[in-house]
């Protein structure tokens, strides 16, 4: 049963191919431009948003320049005071009015597509103008129809998501930092 479930999200992430290329290629222009690789997500994704800002500014493969990017999950004196005066809900929300561009890529990382400060940000991030990404499980939740680009593991085991979110990640990595896009 276990390796079913492996082989079932592996064989879901497949068609999602043709979306994880077009995204790779977004990021390169946003990086081109100026822009930077924003991400944000609670529990897991919020390890997965610094592992993921963390390759993109040091190291994923190759020796190169380092690539704007950033997780808005480490800053414990803006997440415990934005959570404390605003609520839980505006912690990555504010921090987008604050820190985000029209020239940005915003990546909100939730396996529910459904958390609601991630729903916040994303909201946030489009009516800035920057471009909108959300990478989820299930049926890909609210977020799904509140994004520009929608990244959707079709799971519903959290654990499984998961992995194919960070795995997603690694292919985003290569592919921004030089690897073949064609
Ligand atoms: O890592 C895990 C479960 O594997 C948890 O920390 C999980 O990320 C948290 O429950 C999150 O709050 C779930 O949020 P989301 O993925 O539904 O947006
Ligand atoms: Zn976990």
């Amino acid at each position: 049963m276990a390796l079913e479930a492996h082989q079932a999200v592996i064989a879901s992430l497949h068609p999602l191919i043709p979306d994880i290329t077009r995204l790779a290629r977004e990021m390169r222009a946003c990086l081109a431009r100026g822009g930077k690789v924003v991400w944000l997500g609670n529990g897991g994704s919020a390890a997965d948003s610094q592992h993921l800002a963390a390759e993109m500014v040091g190291r994923y493969r190759r020796e190169r320049k380092g690539l704007a990017a950033l997780a808005l999950t480490t800053d414990t004196s803006i997440l415990t005071s934005v959570g404390n005066d605003y609520g839980y809900e505006h912690i990555f929300a504010r921090q987008v009015e604050a820190l985000c561009t029209a020239a940005d890529v915003v990546v909100g990382i939730s396996t529910s597509g459904n958390s609601r400060n991630v729903l916040l940000a994303i909201a946030k991030a489009r009516e800035i103008g920057a471009y909108t990404v959300g990478l989820l499980g299930g049926r890909g939740g609210q977020l799904k129809e509140t994004c520009d680009l929608a990244l959707v593991v079709g799971s519903d085991d959290t654990a499984r998501v998961q992995e194919a979110h960070i795995l997603i990640g690694h292919i985003l990595c290569d592919l921004v930092e030089g690897g073949d896009l064609e």
